[in-house]
């Protein structure tokens, strides 16, 4: 009698113990996660949350294999992260999908996470053959019934995911994940949005309010020149009067691109408004900025531009000015990006003045207040 009593106490502390291992392991996990969530909503960009996802999701979870899948359709996600230089294309485990009928082929239209051993036929997509996982998690990312991509953790041990494992905690872990992706999305988009010109897809004033100060300390720290080209198109009015307005929407959008054309990609094309341009051109001085704007202009002379096939003809004005940075600066960034700009748009209007389809030079702008307005040509 006391035996079996004490062999029925000894399997209650062993239950006992069973239990409060598991507690302590699922506080621990909790608590893990906690951390790593308050890390995803720290975040301030798309590159920044696959960061945290492929580099910190992998020890907080203690995971051999991590992949983040996105949906890609309309390619977005791709130019996004290329705008911002983050080398997508190299990034192991990251995987952008184009096609969203993979990921429901896998997951079915349920959205609903996939726990189990590996399987080639569901699972290829998401790991690569040398770090093939024994067991995986493919968790999809939705928002609203719609699929926005997966995260895909993987183990070396079979049963560290298995079919019957219960999915409370992944699914909120991927709502979360599903949450701070959409909002980053809808960040990455609304910052390029408010940024460009809807007309032609070039940046807008703002952009460039924002950059040239940017552009200006860069040119500073390397003590580099930055000229700023500033083009008009010349009597675009006729050409809304004559043919209407719709064609001269168009005439905007192949100017713009034949100018962009000309730029490198790290020059900054801003439309400054109607039909006026703006070009930062970096570590450009003033003979290289006579020979690019000479280039742009003959480029727009001869820009194919047909009506009901007749040609239009447009011709653009080009002012330019040259920053040459120096060590007396007694001027603050807005001042000298508002002189620099001044300068060039009185060019322009030089240009304007002695006959239009031409370039006039402004000269250069330096950074002190005692030279008469700062203006050496
Ligand atoms: N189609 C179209 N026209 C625009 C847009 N924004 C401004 N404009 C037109 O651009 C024209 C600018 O005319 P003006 O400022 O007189 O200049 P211009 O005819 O180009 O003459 P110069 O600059 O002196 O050579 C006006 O007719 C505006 O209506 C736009 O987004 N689309």
């Amino acid at each position: 009698m006391e035996e079996d009593l004490t062999t029925d106490l000894l399997v209650l502390q062993s239950h006992l113990d069973g239990m409060l291992e598991r507690v302590q392991h699922n506080s621990l996990a909790l608590r893990r996660f906690q951390v790593f969530e308050m890390g995803l909503l720290r975040l301030n960009s798309l590159a920044e949350m696959i960061e945290h996802i492929l580099n910190d999701a992998k020890a907080f979870f203690d995971l051999d294999v991590i992949s983040f899948c996105l949906l890609d359709e309309k390619g977005d996600i791709a130019k996004y992260l290329e705008e911002d230089g983050y080398d997508y294309r190299n990034t192991e485990g990251l995987i952008l999908l184009q096609d969203k009928g993979k990921l429901q082929g896998i997951l079915g239209a349920s959205g609903r996470p996939f726990l189990g051993r590996y399987q080639p036929d569901n699972c290829s997509v998401f790991f690569s053959e040398s770090q093939k996982p024994a067991s995986v998690a493919i968790l999809p990312l939705t928002r609203r019934g719609n699929y926005m991509g997966s995260l895909n953790l993987g183990s070396y041990k079979t049963d560290r995911f298995i079919i019957d494992m219960a999915t409370d905690f992944v699914e909120h872990m991927v709502s979360v994940v599903s949450i701070c992706l959409e909002n980053n999305l809808n960040f990455e988009t609304m910052r390029r949005t408010s940024l460009v010109d809807t007309l032609t897809g070039v940046n807008n004033r703002r952009f460039l309010e924002q950059r040239i100060g940017e552009e200006l300390d860069r040119s500073q720290r390397n003590d580099q020149p930055l000229t700023c080209l500033f083009l008009d198109i010349d009597y675009f009015k006729k050409v809304n009067d004559t043919y209407g307005h719709q064609v001269g929407d168009q005439v905007l959008m192949a100017v713009a691109g034949a100018i962009k054309k000309q730029l490198r990609s790290n020059d900054v094309l801003a439309r400054y408004g109607g039909e006026e341009f703006v070009a930062l051109l970096t570590n450009i001085g003033e003979d290289m900025a006579c020979a690019i704007a000479e280039r742009i202009r003959i480029s727009i002379k001869e820009l194919p531009i047909q009506f009901n096939d007749e040609g239009i003809a447009v011709t653009i004005s080009i002012g330019s000015a040259t920053y040459l940075p120096g060590r007396r600066v007694q001027m603050s960034s807005a001042e000298i990006a508002a002189k620099l700009i001044q300068n060039a748009d009185a060019a322009l209007y030089q240009a304007k003045n002695n006959g239009r389809n031409r370039v006039e030079i402004g000269g250069m702008v330096l950074a002190v207040k005692d030279l008469p307005d700062s203006k050496i040509a």
